[in-house]
């Protein structure tokens, strides 16, 4: 966990940026490898692993429920799961840090297994609504003992066996998709997810290669069903983790709008589930060139070069939004020093993520002399048509990550530096940021 102390940073205009960098492993894939590989009977061994706080949560809990978990160098560690249905009981709280991830999708696995686990986690998550995941697991039986509105601190009670549902997603979110499916495979029978608005996929990717008995089927109505049939048996696995497509989106927006940048991220996921923030910026002109284009562990992955780009303001269509949910802040950020006008709408869920995200990039965007309006469900900018912002203002982050390293961007692109008040929240998905930046300033 990161430590209570808030740690200021403050960062000025440098550039241009070049070079060449990988980020590190993508996130959501890091937290299901820690995860089905643990239910795996056998050794599994995982490549490129995200060392993330938030990964680390996820590695502390299902040590907690009895897997054995192992550091055996830089990213890789080597895990021996305890079967589906194996979990054991935790024998004190198990703490989610400032991951909903880890939060929404472990109480999923602890929901059928005869386990009971509390959850907690650092005021942003205590704050996070759970009444999305406890409303499906309810269904299977298992019980809940939940912090007003359905927060953090919880209880969770499983129960084995359970019931199969067949669940339609009220709110398009891989978290509560997730959440069912990992309930699913302890559960007898078929446990099905009806899907009308696709977000991420890399649960049904991963349980298949692991071995799970899943389909999915897509109606004439692009709804998804997928099915899984429960009482599953894993398959251990190696696996090679690809670079984290929304941590990518930070120093590429940030070469599209420094003057004279270049830069390359190599070995970048591009799930096209994951991929909106590349084609929302490709919109707006952003010059982004792929090459090496390979499958890894079953993930497309292509290396990205960005160069300083003149971005003009886009209306972004709704249902782009979940491909790209983690990488508004940062887009915000692009379209604050873009000609023209950007519309976004259909954005409510970035009001519930670590922090209320429309808020917060409104309020810092405005102070560091950005023109943006928000509104219920998104936001409204009128770009500087490339001129830098005034800057020389102090943000909240707020506890979020992204928030923190959208202003760290923002900065580059700025008459004076902007002071971030805490980038201790950076640790949670990209510990080697601010070194990465740095280096691409040639710092
Ligand atoms: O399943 C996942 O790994 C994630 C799903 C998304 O959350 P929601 O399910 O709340 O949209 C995303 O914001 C989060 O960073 C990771
Ligand atoms: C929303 C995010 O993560 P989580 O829900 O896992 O806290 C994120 O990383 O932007």
């Amino acid at each position: 966990m990161h430590s209570a102390q808030p740690r200021p940073a403050s960062f000025s205009p440098r550039g241009p940026l070049r070079g060449t960098i990988k980020v590190p492993g993508d996130k959501s894939i890091s937290h299901r490898s820690l995860m089905l590989s643990a239910l795996a009977i056998g050794e599994s061994r995982v490549a490129g692993l995200l060392e993330g706080e938030d990964v680390l949560s996820t590695a502390a809990a299902m040590r907690a429920m009895g897997a054995t978990i192992e550091r055996t160098g830089e990213g890789e560690w080597r895990i021996h799961g305890v079967g589906v249905g194996g979990l054991l009981q935790p024998q004190a709280a198990l703490d989610m840090g400032n991951s909903g991830t880890s939060t929404r999708l472990l109480m999923g696995l602890v929901a059928s297994h005869a386990i009971t686990a509390t959850f907690i986690g650092d005021a942003s998550l205590s704050k996070r609504p759970m009444g999305r995941v406890i409303d499906p697991l309810s269904l299977i039986g298992a019980e809940f003992n939940a912090s007003p509105g359905g927060r953090l601190p919880l209880m969770v009670r499983g129960i084995c066996p359970a019931v199969p549902i067949s669940y339609r997603l009220p709110v398009a979110s891989a978290q509560v998709k997730s959440a069912v499916l990992l309930a699913g495979l302890n559960t007898p029978g078929i446990t099905e997810v009806i899907e009308p608005v696709p977000t991420r996929d890399h649960s049904e990717r991963m349980l298949a290669g692991f071995g799970a008995d899943l389909t999915v089927e897509t109606d004439g109505d692009g709804v998804r069903h997928i099915r899984l049939v429960g009482e599953a048996e894993l398959k251990p696995q190696t696996i090679e983790v690809p670079g984290d497509p929304s941590s990518a989106a930070f120093p590429v927006v940030a070469a599209l709008i420094t003057p004279g940048s270049e830069v390359t991220v190599t070995h970048v996921g591009m799930n096209p589930t994951r991929t909106g923030i590349f084609k929302m910026l490709e919109a707006m002109g952003a010059d982004l060139t792929y090459s090496n284009e390979r499958i890894v562990g079953g993930e497309p992955v292509a290396d990205i070069t960005a160069r300083h780009s003149n971005l003009t303001g886009i209306e972004v269509p709704p249902d782009v939004a979940p491909s790209m949910i983690d990488e508004f802040p940062v887009f915000f950020v692009a379209a604050s020093v873009a000609q023209g006008r950007t519309v976004t709408s259909g954005l409510d869920e970035l009001r519930v993520k670590e922090s209320d995200r429309l808020a917060l990039m409104a309020a810092g965007l405005t102070v560091i002399g950005a023109k943006v309006e928000e509104r219920e469900d998104g936001l409204v900018i009128d770009g500087s048509g490339g001129e830098p912002l005034e800057g020389a203002a102090t943000v909240a982050s707020a506890l979020d990550h992204r928030i923190a390293m959208s202003f760290a961007v923002a900065g580059q692109h700025c008459y004076h530096a902007v002071s971030v008040d805490d980038v201790s929240p950076i640790a949670t998905s990209f510990p080697t940021f601010e070194a990465m930046m740095a280096g691409l300033a040639g710092a």
